[in-house]
């Protein structure tokens, strides 16, 4: 690398990782499209024409490259509808953005975040509205299907969830309510399942495994569904590189100045451990000990983490639009990570691997601040 612009760098860096992705997956027979995904693809692609509504489901820090590419654009867009889920992650204004972004295309699309009840009652009577509009159906005998579609870790499951428990289902129903599998992993869900959401007329939402094409053109779109999504494995991607991506992301944002307060509580922190240490009975006092309790993150590792990151920025005194500089403030901030997430010296050179996957987690589950990923030029 030589002295260009930091988004030269970054640029370059998704590139390279999204090439060897692909490369590798050519190479070693071991890409993300297995047997199982082209049956689960095969499975999904013969129900898209019986039932009454895909639910696109994408992540809304990467709305266009979480798109789930099986959907042809001939399907009616009266049957289709986008939820950019995961809403509580990405950059707020950037995501108004898509939204006025996908009104404009006449695409039925809205945001969502899967955890939170207000939003997917939102969603629900969303939902019914296009139910309600659907035409040529009997209201009252006629079945709902809605069937969730998605590429790896965008939040399905955790949507039918919600969905089913929720929505308006006999007492006798809820009481036998079941779960569809969610987690942090890609690829959990094994089986299309269907959950009960409503019932006058009966509404089923179907969960599905998650999808992807067998090749993807674009590595840039490669390496967000890697950052973000987890969607493929970070042993394939690196997740060394995926780090340094996302510290350099993070360090050209203005994320990382909503932690100036760490500072300050740190500077309150070392004057209270000195108030401590000088009293007789070293005790912390009431009010000490009522503010350590309710420390809202409880999450000494996660603010520790944000601390040095923010230190770290803001003490560099190289130029961080310059990628030289940004290179070496990324290497500087795995050095102060490793020790923020207590990994022992003798690590050595597996230090860095260990704060990469650390510091992906972070990011991914949202406690690195709020990104959008995929720029809009409307
Ligand atoms: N912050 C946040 N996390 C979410 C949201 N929806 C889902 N998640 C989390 O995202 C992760 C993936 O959710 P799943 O529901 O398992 O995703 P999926 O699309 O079914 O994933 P597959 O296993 O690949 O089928 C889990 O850790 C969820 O808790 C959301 O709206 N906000």
């Amino acid at each position: 690398m030589n002295g260009k612009g930091s988004n030269y760098y970054i640029k370059t860096l998704a590139t390279e990782i999204g090439n060897r992705v692909k490369l590798a997956a050519r190479n070693r027979g071991k890409g993300w499209y297995t047997p199982f995904m082209a049956a689960a693809s095969r499975a999904i692609a013969e129900r898209i024409p019986l039932v009454d509504f895909v639910v696109e489901v994408r992540d809304a820090r990467i709305p266009m490259s979480s798109e789930c590419q099986l959907l042809s654009n001939d399907m009616p867009s009266s049957r289709r509808i986008i939820v950019m889920n995961k809403m509580d992650l990405a950059n707020r204004s950037q995501l108004k953005d898509w939204v006025k972004y996908f009104d404009q295309r006449n695409y039925i699309s809205c945001v969502l975040n899967s955890h939170n009840k207000d939003s997917v009652k939102l969603f629900l009577n969303f939902l019914q509205a296009q139910i309600r509009a659907l035409k040529n159906i009997d209201h009252s005998s006629h079945t709902v299907t809605i069937m969730l579609v998605g590429t790896p870790n965008v939040g399905k499951s955790a949507l039918a969830n919600s969905l089913h428990q929720i929505g308006r289902i006999s007492a006798a129903e809820k009481g036998k309510l079941k779960h569809a599998i969610v987690s942090p992993h890609p690829g959990e869900t094994k089986d299309i399942s269907s959950l009960k959401i409503g019932s006058h007329p009966n509404i089923y939402v179907l969960d599905t495994p998650s999808i992807l094409p067998p090749q993807i053109r674009e590595a840039e779109v490669c390496t967000k569904l890697a950052l973000t999504a987890g969607a493929i494995e970070d042993c394939l991607v690196g997740e060394k590189e995926l780090a340094q991506l996302f510290l350099a992301i993070l360090n050209l944002s203005d994320e990382y100045k909503k932690w100036t307060n760490l500072l300050l509580h740190e500077y309150d922190k070392s004057f209270a451990n000195h108030k401590t240490e000088c009293s007789s009975d070293r005790q912390l006092d009431t009010k000490e000990k009522k503010q350590y309790v309710t420390d809202h993150t409880q999450d000494f590792i996660v603010n520790d983490a944000r601390r040095v990151l923010f230190e770290k920025i803001s003490c560099f005194n190289g130029d961080k639009q310059n990628e030289v500089d940004l290179e070496k403030l990324i290497r500087l901030q795995f050095t102060a990570l490793a020790e923020a997430f207590r990994l022992p010296p003798e690590l050595g050179d597996d230090a860095d691997s260990k704060v990469a996957a650390k510091l992906l987690n972070l990011y991914r589950t949202g406690r690195l601040g709020h990104y959008t990923l995929d720029p809009l030029d409307m």
